[in-house]
């Protein structure tokens, strides 16, 4: 007899062996200079070092496979690689080494909504909506609810104003209730909610809970414990780039809070990228 449970569960991201590598320009004697790029685009061959390349490894041999219904946290310390992973994910950065698979089209919240700062809330709403795929009419009917969930005209009609005049929270906000508006395959939330006020995390958090069952596959990345336990199911502990636990949300997060509690982090997990400039 075949197992039910194996045959329901369908993959919907697969990571192999991903490596991935940042290359910062620059960072050699005559950084920053017209002849330094010209020379950098003649002398391709020559090493990057001495090209005045520097090399950040920020994801290195990370495995796994995500599958649909699932919610899966994205934990770590600062710069442990879990935007890198995600915006790799989403196809917006060329791995170094290894595959990413993905089954349907991965959303990257904030990114694929190309929301822009000058046109008011309510012509990013339609905006974000076009650029996820949404006819006009789609947008029309859910214009309302998608200003509700962001609770952006709870202190006033913001929703007329230019986006640039929203302070971090509400931009935030608006643009996971646009992103959340449409059910995806694979939805990558970075950070999104740590800015929204406790009630709108609540609001949110429910709404990550009907993406799942609408059986997407929903990635979260958040400095809250707290959010990760009450959405995600499944952990992945990222610390300097290497995946250090892969399991139930319990059992990650008691490892990562030991981790955090006792053993401090000391400072950014890889090599920080060189500063611009002199
Ligand atoms: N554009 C970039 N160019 C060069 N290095 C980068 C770039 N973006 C990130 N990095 C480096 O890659 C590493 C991983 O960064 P990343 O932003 O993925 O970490 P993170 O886990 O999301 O961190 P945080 O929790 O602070 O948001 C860091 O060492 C960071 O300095």
């Amino acid at each position: 007899m075949a197992d039910s449970v194996n045959d329901e569960r369908i993959p919907t991201v697969i990571c192999d062996g991903v490596d991935i590598v940042y290359r910062v320009n620059g960072t050699g004697a005559g950084r920053g200079s017209a002849t330094a790029a010209l020379n950098r685009m003649l002398h391709r061959k020559q090493t990057e070092k001495a090209a005045g390349v520097r090399r950040v490894h920020a994801v290195k041999n990370v495995s796994f496979t995500a599958y649909k219904g699932e919610a899966i946290g994205l934990i770590g310390t600062n710069g442990s690689g879990k935007s890198t992973l995600l915006r790799a994910v989403a196809g917006l950065l060329p791995v170094e080494n290894g595959k990413i698979y993905t089954n349907g089209q991965p959303s990257l919240l904030g990114v694929n909504a190309a929301l822009m700062g000058d046109l008011t809330g309510e012509r990013n709403v339609i905006l974000g909506g076009l650029a996820m795929g949404m006819s006009r009419e789609e947008i029309k009917a859910r214009y309302q609810e998608i200003v509700d969930f962001s609770g952006i005209n709870e202190k006033g009609d913001f929703i007329t104003l230019p986006m640039r005049t929203y302070s971090s929270g509400m931009g935030a906000r608006l643009r996971f209730s646009i992103a959340a508006a449409k059910n995806h395959d694979v939805l990558l939330i970075d950070e999104a909610l740590a800015t929204g006020d406790r009630s709108f995390q609540r609001r949110s958090e429910k709404r990550i809970r009907e993406l799942r069952e609408q059986a997407g596959t929903v990635f979260l990345v958040t400095h809250s414990n707290a959010t990760i336990r009450d959405t995600c199911e499944r952990a992945l502990w990222l610390e300097r780039g290497v995946l250090r636990m892969d399991g139930p949300t319990e059992d990650v997060l008691a490892a990562y809070e030991d981790f955090t509690n006792g053993d401090k982090p000391k400072g950014p997990a890889a090599p920080a990228p060189a500063k611009q400039g002199k």
